[in-house]
């Protein structure tokens, strides 16, 4: 319960925010308005900065989210302000071609955004710098846009008279153009949706058995941010003259050097980048040469030695200042170091258990299911695995016998060559990893996958995605959705419940993941996969590296699951933690079944003992 204390504080802290907020506003008109009046110069040096701006923040958008290093945003620029141009001489209206700029920019980009499907990183910088070397010699060389000489762009009209006391029109609305990006992008990443693009990032099969459609949030992405490239395209056109050499690919490098230089997957970083972009040639006028070096020299400097940017570099040192050295306290028994015996097959002291459900009651079916990594070799061949309702299976077997492919196949993220896989007599061997959570399977991995850079807490709401209405669409219009806080103040506080139920006592769930030790990060993932609610859940290596204490704690949660009548399927080499917490345990080698039933028949099983134990 929220003590009245806390109440008040939160009430006094969001009063402080909404003036916050209130005084930036008026501080942003006011800066407007003062451009809106300024020289010329002025407003095509400010102008230029804020076109910069938007198309910084939309390449921050998917470099720095997803890690798509795009540098064909120069391309998608250009075709904004091209397109902008050509159809207004063609009788276009300038506003029109606002959406159409924005519209049709984000169809090319969302055809660029499924070829990263194919091609990541390295070649997808690449890919991207073809786009935008082929945008450039088309411009150069059709008549139509003007070849290397360009055109003028349209004009922007005056404000009605009645008006005019605003200013200039065109610096109203860039200004209302960059908020509007800044809104959107901003929100994205204090939205629910925000430790879901950087799990697509970092930690894509995290993400995936979440339910989150990886691939077309990806597509998704890279169109919004097209669009915006489009969009700044669209402003930049009414800026006089454009041409094809304002568009090259060290266009788009200078892009990238903008959201490096300011701090990557940061808020205000790619506006800093922007400004210091546009505003070095003007400050530093000197030599052309020597201004390319010096600048290439300051870039250098940064990357080398700050690679968080100027945002990163400042956020460190504030941290510095301001946190103490504290340590949440350690999970229970993390202490106790030593590791639990691996193979032993105990004759006595487990005990067997005793399932409520109906010997027939199966929840998951997997029939003949035959698959190969490679043509010609079978990592599973013919395997039957029968999971009763509300049982705990483990899954156990040799090295290299084929239990995780075959977890795999179970949660999705692979495809079998042949056989079939039900849930509650339903087919669900074709579906996709994303769709698996929705039909009631959750699973954690061998070795945590998670994000690194983000809280405990964040990680854990991840495994809310697929219970989350919307969320990627609503993402977009985040803080402006009145339920949105509340709402992520419950996913916040379901997390915090599912890492106690995990054990974690509070403080860890500030913690980063980078900073947390093994055992913490496989409580993290146990408790993502359980605040999802899962009709089956499935731990593939659970105990991996963790200590006596924490593999007690690891059978107290599989005892409440079970109590709670969730399906747990356990992979597991700890013989003798399966024989004391499964009801049911089916035995693979070399891709085989070998054999399957309650736990205390397989335990006394002689050809079991012969494969697994090789005795
Ligand atoms: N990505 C892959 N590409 C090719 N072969 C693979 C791949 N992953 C696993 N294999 C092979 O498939 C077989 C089964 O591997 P799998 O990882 O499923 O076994 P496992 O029982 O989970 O092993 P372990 O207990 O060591 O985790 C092994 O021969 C392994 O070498």
């Amino acid at each position: 319960m929220t003590s009245p204390a806390t109440a008040l504080n939160r009430s006094r802290w969001s009063r402080l925010t909404s003036y916050g907020l209130l005084a930036l506003v008026v501080a942003y008109l006011a800066g407007t308005a003062g451009v809106a009046h300024g020289s010329g110069y002025t407003q095509s040096l400010i102008l230029q900065a804020a076109i910069f701006g938007m198309l910084a923040v939309s390449l921050d958008l998917v470099a720095g989210m997803t890690g798509l290093y795009s540098l064909g945003h120069a391309g998608l620029f250009a075709l904004g302000a091209y397109a902008t141009t050509l159809l207004n001489q063609a009788g276009w209206n300038m506003f029109l071609l606002l959406p159409v700029s924005i519209v049709g920019v984000g169809v090319i980009g969302a055809i660029l955004g499924m070829l990263s499907l194919r091609v990541s990183g390295l070649y997808f910088a690449i890919m991207t710098f073809i786009f935008t070397l082929v945008v450039n010699v088309l411009l150069s060389d059709l008549k139509f846009t003007g070849g290397l000489n360009g055109i003028a762009g349209p004009i922007f009209p005056d404000l009605p008279a009645g008006l005019q006391f605003f200013g200039s029109g065109l610096v109203w609305v860039v200004a209302l153009l960059l908020l509007i990006t800044l809104v959107v992008v901003w929100g994205m990443r204090s939205s629910a949706m925000y430790p879901v693009l950087l799990a697509i990032r970092d930690a894509e099969p995290f993400a995936a058995a979440n339910g989150v459609r990886t691939a077309a949030t990806k597509v998704g992405l890279f169109a919004l941010s097209a669009g915006i490239a489009g969009m700044a395209g669209w402003a930049f056109s009414f800026l006089g003259y454009i041409s094809p050499g304002q568009f090259t690919w060290t266009f788009s490098v200078n892009i990238l050097v903008m959201v490096i230089f300011g701090g990557i997957n940061t808020r205000l970083g790619p506006l800093i980048g922007a400004a210091f972009v546009s505003a070095f040639p003007v400050v530093i006028q000197i030599d052309p040469l020597v201004q390319e070096l010096i600048f290439g020299l300051i870039f250098l400097l940064v990357i080398v030695f700050f690679p968080g940017g100027v945002v990163g570099l400042v956020s460190r040192a504030w941290r510095r200042f301001t946190t103490s050295p504290h340590h949440p306290p350690a999970p229970a028994g993390a202490s106790a170091a030593e590791p639990v015996g691996l193979g032993e097959l105990p004759t006595d002291g487990a005990v067997a258990r005793t399932s409520t459900s109906r010997p027939d009651d199966y929840v998951l079916e997997c029939s003949a299911i035959t698959f190969g990594y490679v043509r010609g070799t079978k990592a599973l061949e013919d395997v039957e695995l029968r999971v009763r309702r509300g049982t705990v299976h483990g899954l156990i077997g040799p090295n290299g016998s084929g239990k995780s492919t075959l977890v795999n196949l179970i949660s999705g993220a692979l495809k079998p060559d042949s056989g079939t896989i039900t849930v509650r007599g339903d087919h669900i061997e074709r579906l996709g990893a994303a769709a698996r959570p929705a039909r009631g399977i959750m699973r954690t991995f061998q070795t945590a996958v998670l994000v690194k850079e983000l809280p405990v807490r964040e990680n854990v709401t991840i495994g809310l995605y697929h219970r989350t209405r919307n969320i990627a669409a609503r993402s977009l219009i985040w803080p402006l959705l009145p339920g949105s806080l509340r709402e992520h103040r419950e996913m916040r506080a379901a997390s915090d419940a599912a890492l106690r139920d995990a054990g974690l006592p509070a403080g860890w769930g500030g913690a980063r993941v980078a900073d947390v030790p093994h055992g913490v990060e496989q409580l993290t993932q146990l408790a993502a996969a359980r605040v999802g609610r899962p009709d089956i859940l499935i731990l593939d290596e659970p105990l991996a590296g963790l200590s006596v204490g924490e593999v007690e704690q690891v059978a107290d949660i599989v005892n409440e699951l079970r109590d709670q009548g969730v399906t747990v399927i356990i992979v597991e080499h700890q013989t003798h933690f399966i024989f004391s917490v499964c009801d049911d345990v089916t035995v693979i080698a070399a891709g085989q079944l070998v054999t399957s039933g309650a736990a205390t028949e397989v335990r006394e099983n002689e050809r079991v003992r012969e494969v697994y134990l090789g005795q």
